[in-house]
């Protein structure tokens, strides 16, 4: 008999359980897990790594009143699983079904939505801040992973909770992985606390180096330095014991006795702790073991194998990637920045050919930003790989940093518009509204892998900051480089030419257009296609001709009309003082849900068919052909 399926209810019930009970439980959360998500895909590793931990989380504490939030929240599937959505499982991160993140609507036990990294022990001092104040008896406890370790906002939070000594609980999930390896000097030091005979290397390296001490005021400076650094050795966690956080471990995050031990003393101390867990992320899958990077975030998989059916050939990311690294064979200047995504922008090609001059910055958006400006104060041509959702992070610095001087800084902003399964926390949705309205910057969006790869081999000589935006995939077909195009900013592309009106649609928007401008053929309406290629400064004079010539010009973008390409089209057409008819799609003042592409655009009337007929209602007011 199972204890995931037939004695398991409710939270509390994992307290009755014996520790082989607890450990059997844990296979079974495995084996599921495994089954599931090779069937639906998701963030297989990180909960892999995570299962003991979340049963002796919940072994300690009472979810009916404790608070936990987990940061990022892509390793909270354990969790779901234990507070009553088992069977919700099926459609993990499917249209209208379970989310691959925390949510608060979804579910009670939820305490806080997450999705993007770093958050957690900020959210989580609120929470117990909030308990102080109402005089609440209730614990607040913050899972953290290394990789979410290294965004500054973590250490924000450290600073503002070691000083205030709220009581509160950070368990440091820490697997050495980001999504790829993770990077930087903290990593280092939690890597130097948690090797296994850390305390045996220490005082071997003490007794060595008094051994070689020399005398006099030598031996007197040496004794005070080494007397400094012995404190700092002895007493693992300083750095945190430091800012005002006891620290307790590095536990074993796959032995529940043990953190269950810990766990009890973290909750029952007075003040902010944190826990030091050490992982094994993809555990207990021999694939996910051997390339955790890989199922970090993975589509459906066979089972037997760990591999992945994928029918995309090349990505834009792909595209990208080779495209700077082109660029980078050529010109010594060209540098590449990512903030922990080197296998998801596609740089880890530019890495591989120049490991000099490719920087993997953390989850550290804000910093990416500023980098890339020094490096352009300086000479050199930085282009920075980053997802749309996660630029949102450095937008005072693409202001301050790059824009005011005015910089040529290349930002490559990958997963533009939809981005389907990971829902409103990651859909790329907003940046041609946030970036539009900043002066200097010129943004462009490809319609076509060649045109991506034009886009970059061009940026290289372009003298100004630049944003180029592509979505997530690529093209079944593949990519077959085409001569060199030259653009001119503020010029679109017509494509074909058109009677009633024009169709302005920027990036992957042009293929819809083309299925669009057939609807319409069908309804008597004849339609051209134009590319918006610049979304900024949007083509004036082609907006003047067409408004002047009395053509429909509608603006299709994966974008929110507002302030997106719509926006800039009717602003020109408004300030020039022409009677323009403009109808915009895109999103409207909403969140994307999760869910696949098409069902979405299904969703907010962006798919072909309603696009077709809200064109024809608006045109022809019940008079078209149909
Ligand atoms: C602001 C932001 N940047 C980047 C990401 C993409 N991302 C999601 S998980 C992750 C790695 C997190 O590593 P860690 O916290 O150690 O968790 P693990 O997967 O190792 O358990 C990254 C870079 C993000 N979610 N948010
Ligand atoms: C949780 C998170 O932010 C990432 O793992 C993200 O889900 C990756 O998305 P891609 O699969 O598009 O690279
Ligand atoms: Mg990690």
């Amino acid at each position: 008999m199972g204890i995931l399926r037939d004695r398991y209810r409710n939270p509390e019930d994992i307290k009755e359980l014996t520790m082989d009970e607890l450990y059997q439980l844990s296979d079974e959360i495995r084996a599921f897990l495994i089954e599931s998500v090779s069937k639906t895909g998701g963030h297989l590793a990180p909960n892999l790594g995570v299962v003991e931990l979340t049963v002796a989380l919940f072994n300690v504490f009472d979810l009916e009143k404790d608070r936990i939030i987990y940061d990022v929240g892509h390793q909270s599937y354990v969790h779901k699983m234990l507070t009553h959505r088992l069977d919700e499982f099926a459609k993990l991160r499917k249209y209208k079904g379970l989310s691959g993140f925390p949510k608060r609507d979804e579910s009670r036990y939820d305490a806080f939505d997450t999705g993007h990294s770093s958050t957690s022990i900020s959210a989580g001092l609120g929470y117990a801040r909030a308990r102080d104040i109402a005089g609440d008896d209730y614990n607040v406890i913050s899972v953290i992973g290394d990789g979410a370790l290294t965004g500054g906002m973590a250490f924000e939070a450290l600073n503002d909770l070691g000083f205030s000594k709220t009581r509160m609980v950070i368990v440091l999930n820490d697997n050495q992985m980001s999504i790829s390896r993770n990077v930087g000097g903290i990593s280092t030091y939690l890597s130097q606390l948690r090797g296994d005979n850390y305390y045996e290397k220490v005082k071997k390296d003490i007794q060595d180096t008094i051994d070689r001490m020399p005398m006099g005021r030598t031996l007197n400076t040496g004794m005070m330095r080494l007397k400094n650094s012995v404190k700092t050795m002895l007493v693992p966690g300083m750095l945190f014991e430091d800012m005002g956080l006891k620290y307790l471990g590095p536990v074993d995050g796959h032995n529940i006795k043990d953190m269950s031990k810990v766990l009890k003393v973290a909750r029952d101390f007075n003040g902010p702790v944190i826990v030091h867990v050490r992982t094994q992320k993809g555990r207990g899958y021999v694939a996910s073991e051997k390339r955790p990077d890989q199922f970090h975030g993975i589509a459906p998989f066979n089972k037997q194998n760990g591999e992945v059916v994928s029918k995309v050939k090349v990505t834009y990311s792909k595209v990208f990637g080779e495209a700077v690294t082109e660029l980078g064979r050529k010109n010594g200047k060209v540098c590449a920045i990512t903030a922990a995504m080197p296998d998801g922008t596609g740089l880890s090609a530019f890495k591989k050919e120049f490991p000099s001059r490719f920087f993997d910055v953390g989850i550290a958006e804000q910093h990416a930003a500023t980098l890339a400006a020094g490096l352009a104060v300086a000479g050199m041509k930085p282009y920075i790989g980053i997802y749309s959702t996660f630029l949102q992070r450095a937008y005072d610095q693409v202001i301050h940093d790059i824009c005011i001087q005015n910089l040529p800084v290349v930002i490559g902003i990958d997963r533009a518009g939809i981005v389907g399964d990971d829902g409103e926390t990651h859909q790329g949705i907003l940046d041609l509204s946030f970036l539009s309205a900043v002066p200097n910057l010129t943004i462009m969006a490809p319609k076509s892998l060649e045109e991506l790869h034009n886009m970059v081999m061009w940026s290289e000589t372009f003298n100004g900051p630049l944003a180029i935006r592509y979505p997530r995939g690529g093209d079944p077909a593949g990519f077959e480089p085409e001569a060199l195009a030259m653009f001119t900013p503020g010029k679109f592309e017509v494509i074909s030419e058109g009677i009633d009106g024009y169709i302005y649609a920027t990036g992957k928007m042009v293929q819809r257009a083309e299925a669009v401008v057939k609807g319409l053929e069908g309804r008597g309406l004849r339609f051209g296609i134009v590319n918006a290629c610049f979304i900024k400064p949007v083509d004036v004079e082609m907006i003047r001709k067409h408004s002047e010539e009395n053509k429909a010009i509608v603006t299709l973008e994966d974008n929110m009309v507002h302030g997106g390409l719509g926006s800039q089209v009717l602003e020109a057409a408004n300030d020039m003082g022409l009677p323009a008819k403009v109808i915009r799609f895109g999103f409207r003042d909403t969140f994307v849900v999760q869910g696949d592409p098409e069902s979405l655009y299904r969703h907010y009337g962006l798919d072909t068919d309603s696009v077709v007929r809200k064109i024809a209602e608006r045109l022809c007011e019940g008079d078209c052909d149909e």
